[in-house]
C-alpha cells in the first residue's frame, strides 16, 4: 500500500543546539534504514520550506502508522497522510 506523506518540522526555537543536532542525526539513520529497506522509496524537500513529501510502501495502515511515530522528530511534526489507490487511466505497459 502506498501513502502519500506531508510532514512539516517546527522544532522548538529555543531547543538545545545538541539535542537538536541529535535528534536530527538521528531522524537521518532511522530514514535511511527505512529507504533501503523499500518502506521509504520517496524522500522530497518541499523547496523554502522545512517540510518533505514523502510516499511510503507499507503492508497497512498500522504499519505505516508505527514507522511515523517513532520518526525521532515525530514530537515536533504535523503529519497529514493520504492513501493512494491506483488511477483508472494509469498507463501500465509505459516505458518509462
Ligand atoms: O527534514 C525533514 O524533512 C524531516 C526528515 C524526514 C526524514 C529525514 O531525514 O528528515
Amino acid at each position: 500500500m502506498l501513502f502519500h506523506v506531508r510532514m512539516d518540522v517546527h522544532l522548538p526555537h529555543d531547543l538545545d543546539p545538541d539535542v537538536r543536532a541529535d535528534t536530527v542525526a538521528r531522524e537521518k539513520a532511522y530514514s535511511q534504514r527505512l529507504q533501503r529497506a523499500g518502506k521509504w522509496p520517496h524522500l522530497w524537500r518541499i523547496a523554502g520550506e522545512y517540510s518533505n513529501i514523502s510516499v511510503f510502501d507499507v503492508d497497512s495502515a498500522d504499519e505505516l502508522h508505527d514507522l511515523l511515530s517513532a520518526l525521532p522528530l515525530f514530537p515536533h511534526m504535523t503529519i497529514k497522510v493520504t492513501p493512494l489507490a491506483t488511477h483508472p487511466s494509469k498507463v501500465t505497459d509505459a516505458l518509462v
